[in-house]
């Protein structure tokens, strides 16, 4: 009899965390903002995090990005681990590999949308793949808006062009900390269209801080911390689905 033969394809997450820990401070004044979280972020899948305020959602994102480093425990990005790298290798690496986006637009009110966009290849003397900048531009649909400066587009407008510049290196992570945090409903909703379009589409791996149920059901799983641990996760989750679960916190 033929066995009939099978493949699994096995992708590598794109970063991943192990019994990471960050303590601030010491002694009685010690707080552990993470507390041994391991967890793993596939490639090619958005992610959310969520928790109530204080949980270590930015300390866990920002240790994932190498902008701070963990008190014991490892982080990866793809086979790197961040902390045997010097500040010169983590900078390198978050030019290189890691996007970001974040609440406040952080664009250059001098630069028009298009070089805002670039900002980031061309400071780092890179050549920007041409066919790759189209596609991005196109995604977040700006159309002729790419000349106009920041100050001449809407709220929603203007994160849009900070996602595009995020993406323009083609990173291997995005990270967004609250990206709608600043937008209202609508401009907020066209965001998050364009972050769930640029996985299923453009196949990007984006991690995503957020308050808000709303937004959090736009990711593929919803990562819940607590108390500096990984507490609870939600596949294809819902908004009824994360804000039951958020109300549980407040038992
Ligand atoms: N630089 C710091 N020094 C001392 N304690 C800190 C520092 N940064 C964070 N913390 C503490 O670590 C814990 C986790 O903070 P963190 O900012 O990661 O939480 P968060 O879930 O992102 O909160 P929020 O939703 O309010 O932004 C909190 O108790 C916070 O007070």
């Amino acid at each position: 009899m033929n066995a009939t033969p099978t493949t699994t394809t096995i992708t590598a997450p794109a970063a991943r965390a192990v019994a990471a820990v960050k303590r601030y401070g010491s002694g009685d004044a010690a707080v552990y903002a993470l507390d041994g979280v391991t967890v793993a972020l596939p490639t090619g899948r958005f992610t959310a995090v969520m928790g109530p305020s204080g949980s270590g959602k930015s300390t866990l994102m920002h240790c994932l990005a190498g902008l701070d480093r963990l008190t014991s425990g490892q982080i990866y990005i793809g086979d790197v681990e961040l902390g045997t790298a010097s500040d010169k290798q983590l900078t390198l690496l978050r030019r290189e590999k890691l996007g970001f986006v974040f609440q406040s637009f952080n664009l250059l009110p001098t630069l028009s949308a298009g070089e805002n966009i670039t900002l980031p290849l061309d400071l780092a003397g890179r050549t920007p793949d041409q066919d790759w900048l189209r596609t991005v531009v196109d995604t977040v649909d700006l159309g002729d808006r790419l000349k106009h400066r920041p100050a001449e587009l809407s709220g929603g407008q203007q994160q849009r062009v900070a996602v595009a510049r995020a993406l323009a290196a083609r990173p291997e992570v995005v990270f967004a900390d609250e990206p709608t945090g600043n937008l209202d409903s609508r401009s907020a909703a066209e965001v998050l269209r364009l972050l769930r379009t640029m996985v299923t589409d453009l196949g990007q791996t984006l991690v995503m801080v957020t308050h808000d149920p709303s937004a959090a059901a736009y990711a593929d799983e919803v990562l819940f911390l607590g108390d500096g641990r990984l507490v609870d996760r939600l596949e294809q989750p819902t908004r009824d689905a994360v804000l039951a679960r958020m109300q549980r916190f407040g038992d």
